[in-house]
């Protein structure tokens, strides 16, 4: 799920029942999602991009966990928000098949998803049923 909270932002009060029902989650949970991968924007390190991304894991034990995009003056050496929250949880002793879903915040107008990378390192951790 991607949320983002500049002009025609998504916020977590939008959420609907139905909208829940299509990410198999509840319309609380996608709320929570929602407000925490928002939040987490807030502590990204992107002096370079000047983009600002949070990202929040729900486990199936009915943990939040969030991160925020940390990048370096060496570009490729930065993490993205999604590694930064998904290496938090595993920090915490989370494993594959622990995530119910991850949410995705930016300033853009448009969704954002995941880079290459991310995927791959999520696909670790998340199998195949991990909602996005
Ligand atoms: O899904 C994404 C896409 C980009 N970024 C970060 C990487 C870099 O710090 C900045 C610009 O690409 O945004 C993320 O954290 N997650
Ligand atoms: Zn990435």
């Amino acid at each position: 799920m991607t949320a983002q909270n500049g002009e025609a932002s998504l916020t977590a009060s939008d959420i609907t029942d139905s909208s829940a029902l299509v990410h198999g989650l509840t319309a609380e949970e996608i709320r929570t999602l929602t407000a925490k991968c928002i939040e987490a924007k807030a502590a990204a390190y992107c002096p370079y991009s000047l983009f600002r991304v949070g990202s929040a894991l729900l486990t199936h034990s009915g943990s939040y966990i969030s991160g925020a995009n940390v990048e370096n003056a060496s570009y490729p050496v930065g993490s993205c928000a999604e590694r930064v929250a998904m290496g938090s949880a595993v920090f915490a002793g989370h494993r594959r098949g622990d995530f119910r879903a991850i949410a995705v915040a930016t300033d853009a107008p448009e969704p954002s998803s995941p880079c290459g990378m991310c995927r791959q390192f999520l696909r670790e951790f998340c199998g195949g049923t991990s909602r996005l």
